[in-house]
């Protein structure tokens, strides 16, 4: 890797961390500052491994470089835990796979039952100077967590291309990985090189993709008004990505961080834009450890509730698609906050219980059947949440009639759990096999809501046992739901941190938990504690 410390790469610029002000901002220039590092330095040899971009020509199907990559991921996965679930496994594919996993760990540390922690990580990379073959530019194209995406030019052709910049981490490699696995599918925005450059002794990959002029979705859906698309438009999205994400669930990996601001559109004009969904920064896909641990067999003995924690990853991805549909169908997202903060305990209670409404006027023109595929999306549930295969098939993305027939649907047969639907007239919960009707009341304000048992419950809830139990813990009562009515652009834009904290909380299975060790903890409660304990009389040390 070379060390660049002599240039003036200004990593400031593009690491820094995002505002709310700077992201809504969109695309942006700064033109009043030059950066000698990013001038008109000469493309001067040739790139020293193949482009990126030249393998991925062809089908859009996993290719076998892939496939290998992902083979061991795989191979750890109980086959009874694929979508299809009632597909009859090929035991003897199943087998193959397992083996064909097991003799790729060498065979020393299958021997010696070592365990290996970390996948590792595979991506070709150009250890040579970003700037040697591209022209970094000031412009903005974007500004996410992990800082700005920036316009880089190619100096080959001049084709302009988004470069994100990211500092070199466990977390990075894995987001660059899983992007690189994914990215010759033509719904997955495309990795054309990746950059492994040191920058004032600062470690960094340099992702160049390619550039998506039609912006992302959210701020092409904001600056539109925020007006309610029809099912139709949102069909043919949700088409797009779903293709994306089906792709990716196939190849078991799992998004995780599905929102309107990672869906980018290839051109403004919506007749001929193509959907490709960015941002890998939380994907995930099984490691190998648990088959490591013990060689060959481990994959039986591996408990339903490890294994199953991918499958909640792949269901996150199908909620995160809930929301989008909801908030493009009228302009509002499902659950928020409604004194305007980013996370609360009454939001994160509505979305533990599923508690979401189809208020008037937006939703009265909205299908049953849509509004049914929502429901099925935002179930609190993830075992029992839509799988993309599923809705791949429905009626949104296919265009054709519903034919709601779902194994232990609530909506579309009686043999389901007891779930109940709030109706808005009466006031009285209604059967669920009843014709499924909107709600148009929900609870206000959202801290008055006691919090709710946190198991994953029905997708709709009992009002009368929520207002039971609200009156019992003193709680408020069920009042007419007030929906944010006008969601002006400014407001949608600001709904990102809530939808990204939803988000998180919708992570099950989250990175794994580190414990620090008492004596390099820095937490100050602990130093404090301690300090306390070894300035206390003896008596109080034992
Ligand atoms: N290839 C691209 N073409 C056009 N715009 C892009 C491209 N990549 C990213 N952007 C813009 O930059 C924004 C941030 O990009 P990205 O989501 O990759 O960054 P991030 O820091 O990981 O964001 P997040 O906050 O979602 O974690 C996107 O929402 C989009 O507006």
């Amino acid at each position: 890797m070379s060390n660049n410390t002599n240039m003036m790469f200004e990593l400031d610029d593009i690491l820094e961390i995002s505002t709310p002000e700077t992201a809504s901002s969109g695309m942006s220039m700064i033109s009043n500052k030059s950066n000698p590092f990013f001038a008109g330095m000469v493309y001067s040899k040739p790139l020293e491994i193949p482009k990126l971009d030249d393998a991925t020509e062809g089908p859009q199907t996993p290719t076998t470089y892939q496939k290998n990559l992902c083979i061991n991921a795989t191979s750890e996965v109980d086959p009874h835990l694929s979508d299809d679930d009632d597909d009859e496994p090929d035991t003897s594919e199943e087998q193959k796979k397992l083996c064909l996993c097991a003799t790729s760990i060498p065979m020393e540390t299958q021997e010696a039952g070592l365990i290996q922690k970390k996948a590792a990580v595979n991506f070709p990379s150009h250890t040579h100077q970003i700037t040697d073959d591209y022209t970094v530019s000031h412009e903005i194209i974007g500004v996410g967590e992990s800082g700005k995406v920036m316009a880089c030019y190619s100096k080959r052709d001049e084709t302009k291309y988004a470069l994100k910049v990211l500092r070199d981490s466990p977390k990075a490699r894995r987001e660059v990985e899983l992007h690189y696995l994914a990215s010759n599918h033509e719904n997955i925005v495309k990795i054309i090189d990746i950059y492994e450059n040191t920058f004032d002794g600062l470690k960094c990959l340099l992702l160049v993709c390619e550039f998506l002029e039609g912006g992302d979705l959210l701020t092409r859906f904001e600056n539109a008004g925020s007006v309610p698309y029809t099912e139709k438009q949102i069909g043919e999205i949700i088409s797009q990505i779903g293709n994306a994400v089906e792709y990716l669930h196939d190849m078991n990996i799992a998004h995780r961080d599905i929102k309107l601001e990672n869906i980018l559109c290839s051109s403004i004009d919506p007749e001929t834009c193509v959907y490709k969904l960015g941002d890998f920064g939380f994907a995930k896909r099984p490691e190998r450890n648990h088959l490591m641990e013990s060689p060959c067999c481990t994959p039986f003995y591996v408990a339903p509730e490890v294994l199953g924690r991918e499958k909640y990853d792949k269901s996150c991805d199908m909620w995160s698609l809930g929301v989008a549909i909801y908030i493009l169908l009228c302009g509002y997202p499902p659950f928020y906050s409604m004194k305007g903060l980013a996370f609360s305990p009454g939001m994160k209670t509505r979305i533990t219980t599923g508690l979401y409404a189809f208020p008037s006027p937006e939703w009265d023109v909205v299908s049953e059947s849509t509004k049914d595929e929502i429901r099925h999306l935002l179930k609190t549930d993830p075992a029992t949440r839509t799988t993309i295969h599923e809705l791949m098939r429905s009626s949104l993305v296919t265009g054709e009639e519903s034919i709601a027939i779902r194994r232990g649907s609530p909506y579309s047969n009686s043999d389901s759990d007891s779930a109940v639907e709030f109706n808005m007239d009466s006031g009285e919960s209604t059967p669920e096999n009843d014709t499924p009707r909107s709600w148009s009341r929900s609870i206000t304000p959202e801290d008055d809501v006691p919090e709710l048992p946190s198991k994953a419950g029905p997708a709709i809830i009992n009002f009368k046992k929520l207002e039971a139990l609200m009156l019992k813990t003193g709680g408020g009562s069920v009042r007419q739901f007030s929906k944010p009515s006008a969601m002006k652009p400014p407001r949608l834009h600001s709904i990102q941190e809530e939808v990204g904290r939803a988000l998180d909380m919708m992570r099950l299975g989250n990175e794994d938990c580190f414990i620090k060790s008492p004596k390099i903890s820095e937490n100050p409660l602990l130093q404090r504690r301690l300090s306390l304990k070894t300035s206390s009389p003896e008596s109080f040390k034992n």
